[in-house]
């Protein structure tokens, strides 16, 4: 099966707003794609639209949506609901195998292992209200672990993380890719994104670049992003088909 993305002509929209406008391109499987922008970008709403949770669409999105784990970003996360670590990353296995099924001793043993791989042993039974960022992101990095998706969506996956563990979770994208794994990440450090990125798509509601990271994050190109960012107009409304 091809785990290829694909985009064409493609308008997302919040309301009648646009918040990803015109896109076109492809995610070739296999690749490991950063997605970078500024603020308010589209970055979010267009992962989000790939993993099948955007529902104001115009033009064509291919994506194998049954294959795709997604991490949200850690602020659209509630960690106050009172679940241990290790539910945490049992829901891995359940987003794969349906809620209603009883887990085998052997899903809980890889949940078990899952969390020892992010260095998280002896954490199975800890409130993930209790953790530290960058503990709960290795958590749920664990659950990502679990669900064993050819296609891993990450948003903002380093935010506010400690180095160390930034660290440690980029080696484990690595590893993924090393895989061949399709990976999209949504990233506002750019050395990072120079260093580990082999792919990006620099996004201001359209595309600006797309393709090697060192040809699409040139200063010229970072600039256009920057403008483009500023000039658009946030109450406009799309220029959907069916708005005319
Ligand atoms: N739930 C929502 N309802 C209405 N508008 C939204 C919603 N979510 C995002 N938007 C708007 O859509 C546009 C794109 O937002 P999005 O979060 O996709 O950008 P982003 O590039 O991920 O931004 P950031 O880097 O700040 O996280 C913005 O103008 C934002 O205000």
């Amino acid at each position: 099966m091809s785990y290829e993305i694909s985009l064409s002509d493609l308008t997302l929209t919040h309301g009648r707003r646009a918040a990803v406008h015109h896109c076109s391109g492809r995610f070739a499987p296999g690749s490991l794609t950063a997605i970078v922008g500024p603020n308010g970008a589209g970055k979010s709403t267009l992962l989000r639209a790939i993993a099948g949770l955007h529902s104001g669409m115009e033009g064509r999105l291919q994506a194998p949506r049954a294959q795709i784990a997604l991490l949200p970003q850690a602020a659209a996360l509630d960690r106050q609901f009172p679940i241990s670590c290790l539910d945490v990353v049992l829901f891995g296995h359940w987003a794969r195998a349906g809620a209603f099924r009883a887990l085998s001793r052997g899903e809980k043993q890889a949940a078990r292992d899952a969390l020892a791989a992010v260095g998280l042993e002896g954490f199975e039974a800890r409130l993930v209200g209790s953790l530290s960022v960058g503990q709960f992101q290795r958590v749920l990095f664990a659950r990502l672990l679990v669900q064993d998706a050819p296609v891993i969506l990450l948003d903002e996956p380093f935010n506010a993380v400690d180095a160390r563990t930034a660290q440690d979770l980029v080696r484990l994208v690595k590893r993924w890719h090393g895989e061949g794994r399709t990976i999209l990440a949504v990233l506002h450090d750019l050395e990072l994104v120079r260093a580990e990125f082999p792919e990006t798509l620099l996004l201001a509601r359209e595309p600006v670049a797309w393709g090697p990271t060192a040809e699409v994050l040139t200063a010229a190109n970072r600039m256009k992003a920057r403008m483009m960012a500023e000039a658009w107009d946030a109450e406009a409304e799309a220029c959907l088909r069916d708005a005319a």
